[in-house]
């Protein structure tokens, strides 16, 4: 992380329970994000990671506990403002049945950007990603998940947010195009907040890991003096007691 240090967005000791209230899908969330930061949040499958990201978005709302986006609660924040300012990009990219162009538009001409703002983002960030004109006009269905993974992360970037939430956006990318994206993320100006498995990635990414367990945040890590090996062995030996008690 580089610049000043204020904090941006603050999660206060937040709750989540199912729908129906029976389980707790997240418990006693607490961390604060600062401009420009890198956020790893790791965890064994099923440990809360998407669910988190979901209420930094506000697709979901916390049972209890506070949000803050810039010192101001997110219930005294339009959900539209918001989703200007906190941009998630989902694990399932989706183009809504647009083509590349319209899905990468279409959150900018919400905002009505003039056109040629909008034409400028759209013409940067596929430039920065690699995204060949040839796509421009292809639908979801004429492109490979890997494919739609960086044009998801292009709609992303295009709204050039303060907060940018990513749900394991390299899942689907090849090695070589997942360090690429990588490298140009960390370029970017916003704070990033992303999920991901990988913990080489992790490692190259983040100041900060949140290591969730079972809906808790069961250690805030800090990159400069972390032991990754010692990490790595923790959540390999938590994920094997997982699938041990699922078999
Ligand atoms: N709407 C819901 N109703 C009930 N349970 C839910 C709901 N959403 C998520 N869960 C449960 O909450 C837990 C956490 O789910 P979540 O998707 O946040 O995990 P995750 O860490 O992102 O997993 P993965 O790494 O597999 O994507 C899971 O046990 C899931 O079944």
């Amino acid at each position: 992380m580089t610049g000043n240090s204020e904090t941006i967005l603050e999660a206060d000791q937040v709750n989540l329970t199912d729908p129906l209230g029976l389980t707790n899908l997240l418990s006693d969330i607490s961390f604060k994000i600062q401009e420009r930061d890198r956020a790893v949040i790791l965890g064994t499958s099923g440990s809360g990671k998407t669910s988190l990201l979901r209420i930094l978005n506000r697709l979901s709302e916390p049972t209890s506990g506070q949000l803050f986006y810039r010192d101001t609660p997110y219930d005294q924040i339009p959900v539209i403002s918001l989703r200007k300012n906190i941009v998630l990009v989902p694990q399932e990219p989706k183009l809504l049945g647009m083509t590349v162009t319209e899905a990468l538009a279409y959150p900018l001409k919400l905002q009505k950007l003039p056109p040629n703002e909008i034409k400028n983002r759209l013409t940067t960030y596929c430039e920065q990603l690699q995204i060949p004109e040839s796509w421009y006009e292809k639908s979801e269905l004429e492109l490979s998940l890997g494919q739609r993974q960086l044009v998801t992360l292009a709609r992303g970037l295009v709204m050039q947010p303060d907060i940018l939430l990513l749900d394991e956006p390299t899942s689907a990318l090849d090695i070589a195009t997942a360090s690429r994206v990588l490298d140009i993320m960390k370029q970017q100006e916003m704070a990033i907040i992303m999920v991901n498995h990988q913990f080489d990635i992790a490692q190259q990414f983040s100041r900060q890991i949140f290591y969730l367990q079972e809906g808790m945040i069961q250690k805030t890590l800090l990159n400069d003096n972390l032991d990754w090996e010692a990490l790595k062995a923790e959540i390999i030996q938590q994920e094997k007691e997982l699938e041990a008690e699922w078999s």
